[in-house]
């Protein structure tokens, strides 16, 4: 029998969650930050779980599929547990509840994700191809498997160095909202074996999660732009929402941890801030950004952007206008110029369509030093349906969303810093946005005659980034976005609104004042 086996037969065996879900349970999920419907108390019943192979007898590892039937929604909830036989006081922060006490056969019931045990379980899962075939019960018809990823050169890949290294410490990030991910240093003190992030998904989809596809093909493509992933956990459960009453998609992915670095978000604040210069990494960012595009174009399906294209996609962006117009009624303002200006996208060439990043904003970029920029998260606009995601899209709507962080970090130096200069604030950015667009022109020309940023920082003058500043494709994808950034911070941060909307009163009335110069 394989341990594996044995984990599946002994969670059977015990398993306390066999019939109506502990209330304990229930109280837990409502306090995540995960869960959605805080203030009311969720019914959760079971899906299914998946099992993890326990070094440890008296620790069961497992992973439960939960879904909230007090709620319309449809949403599958993962909760990763770790079952243990004694109290474990270094977990107490993490304990979900008590099971079985008055039988006499007390269960501490941990949450999985705070677990190292559980964590060094889930490594070797995915390392080891692991599956957990359909199993114990009919509700549990839950299948996992463990797939590594490997990069160009699988004998080197991380997955293989990961094999056989030991978790020597593991800790939960905190802040995130759907994700939780777990940081996990590996072997004994290897500098060749970098940490590794868990990012385990806890509501999930049907459908294959755009983070991890995307990578996995960037990383078979040789890309140096993303952090190594080590590889993926793939589930299918029962859906009844489902035509053949069954869903599959991601539950887990780990990729390379990159330590000490903060987000460009952060470090392109304090530049605003100081007034320093950062118009050379924005150049690098462009190339780098170029890059990514060009190895997603050669790897994943593009589409020609025909007229029908065009327009489907033209007015996807006025519906998205209409619906941000009832959530943010300011909007209806500036309404003839919004629909001027996407119409006008219609009247020039656009390239083809293809995977992109999909959500690109200076908080998902490192500038590593001795390396150069990694982008991360391709999981696409959190406010867009995940079936969206993973269509063919127009590379400079990851332009477009990069100029917009320019324009945000200008806007949230002026607001917190009242004694700068906002023109001089705002000229910082405009100097970051011409990089950018000169370092994105560079990294875009045809394979062959692309240079190298250190040529292309010598020679590049505004000529390659004016033409996609004059784009009116490019213009039309930032008014967009920024529609897309009122709805998100009326929803998230209601005080930040008046950055985005700014920012489409700017684009509009540029517009406008252009029409009447050439009236
Ligand atoms: N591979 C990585 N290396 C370094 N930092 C990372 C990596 N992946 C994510 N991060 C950072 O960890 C935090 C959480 O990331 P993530 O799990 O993608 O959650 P979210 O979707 O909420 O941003 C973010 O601040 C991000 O910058
Ligand atoms: O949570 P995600 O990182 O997937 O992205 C969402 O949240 C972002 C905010 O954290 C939001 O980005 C907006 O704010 C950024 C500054 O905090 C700014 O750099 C971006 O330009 C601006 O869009 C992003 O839009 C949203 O999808």
């Amino acid at each position: 029998m394989t341990d594996q086996e044995r984990a599946n037969r002994e969670v059977h065996d015990t398993d306390i969650f066999a019939g109506d879900l502990p209330d304990f349970l229930n109280r837990w999920v409502s306090a995540q930050r995960w869960f959605p419907n805080g203030r009311v108390p969720p019914a959760l019943s079971l899906v299914g779980q998946w099992t993890l192979a326990s070094p440890d007898p008296d620790v069961q590892l497992r992973t439960l599929l939960v879904r909230d039937e007090s709620s319309r929604g449809t949403a599958v909830y993962q909760v990763p547990i770790s079952e243990r036989v004694a109290p474990a006081p270094h977990l107490e922060p993490a304990l979900i509840g008590v099971a079985g006490e008055a039988a006499g056969a007390a269960r501490f019931v941990y949450d999985g994700t705070h677990d190292t045990v559980w964590v060094t379980a889930l490594l070797r899962f995915i390392v080891e191809r692991g599956l957990v075939p359909e199993q114990f019960q009919a509700s549990s018809a839950t299948i996992a498997r463990g797939q590594p990823i490997h990069a160009a050169h699988p004998s080197s890949s991380l997955a293989s160095r990961v094999i056989s290294c030991p978790v020597r410490s593991s800790r939960v990030l905190t802040g995130e909202q759907s994700n939780t991910s777990i940081i996990c240093d590996l072997g004994g003190g290897d500098r060749s074996v970098p940490p590794v992030i868990c990012k385990v998904f806890r509501a999930i989809h049907h459908g294959q999660n755009p983070d991890v596809v995307v990578q996995s093909v960037l990383a078979q493509a040789g890309s140096i732009y993303i952090p190594e992933p080590l590889g993926a956990v793939a589930g299918e459960w029962n859906d009844p929402g489902q035509p053949d009453g069954r869903a599959s998609g991601h539950l887990v992915f780990v990729q390379e941890f990159i330590p000490d670095v903060a987000d460009a978000w952060r470090t392109a604040l304090l530049a605003a801030a100081a007034g320093e210069d950062f118009s050379e990494p924005a150049r690098r960012l462009g190339h780098a950004t170029a890059g990514v595009h060009a190895d997603l174009a050669a790897a994943m399906p593009t589409l020609e952007a025909t007229p029908r294209v065009m327009v489907t996609m033209v007015t996807a962006m006025l519906d998205r206008f209409r619906q941000a117009a009832i959530e943010v009624p300011s909007l209806l303002a500036v309404r003839p110029e919004v629909e001027r200006i996407f119409a006008r996208a219609l009247t020039v060439p656009w390239q083809r369509l293809q995977r992109i990043h999909g959500d690109f904003h200076l908080g998902q970029v490192l500038d590593v030093p001795g390396r150069g920029w990694i982008l991360l998260d391709f999981e696409g606009e959190p406010l867009r349906a995940v079936s969206e995601r993973d269509q063919p899209d127009a590379p400079l709507r990851d332009v477009a969303g990069m100029l917009r962080s320019f324009d945000y970090v200008s806007g949230t130096v002026t607001h917190s810093h009242p004694h700068l200069d906002p023109e001089r604030v705002a000229a910082w950015a405009l100097a970051c946005r011409r990089a950018f667009l000169q370092g994105y022109a560079l990294g875009s020309k045809p394979r062959g005659s692309r240079q190298s940023m250190s040529d292309g920082e010598r020679e590049s003058g505004d000529h390659a980034g004016d033409n996609a500043g004059d784009n009116a494709l490019l213009t039309a994808l930032e008014l967009d976005k920024a529609i897309y950034e009122t709805v998100y911070e009326t929803r998230n941060r209601p005080d930040w609104l008046p950055l985005p909307l700014a920012a489409v009163r700017r684009i509009t009335s540029t517009y406008a004042r252009s029409r009447n110069d050439h009236d």
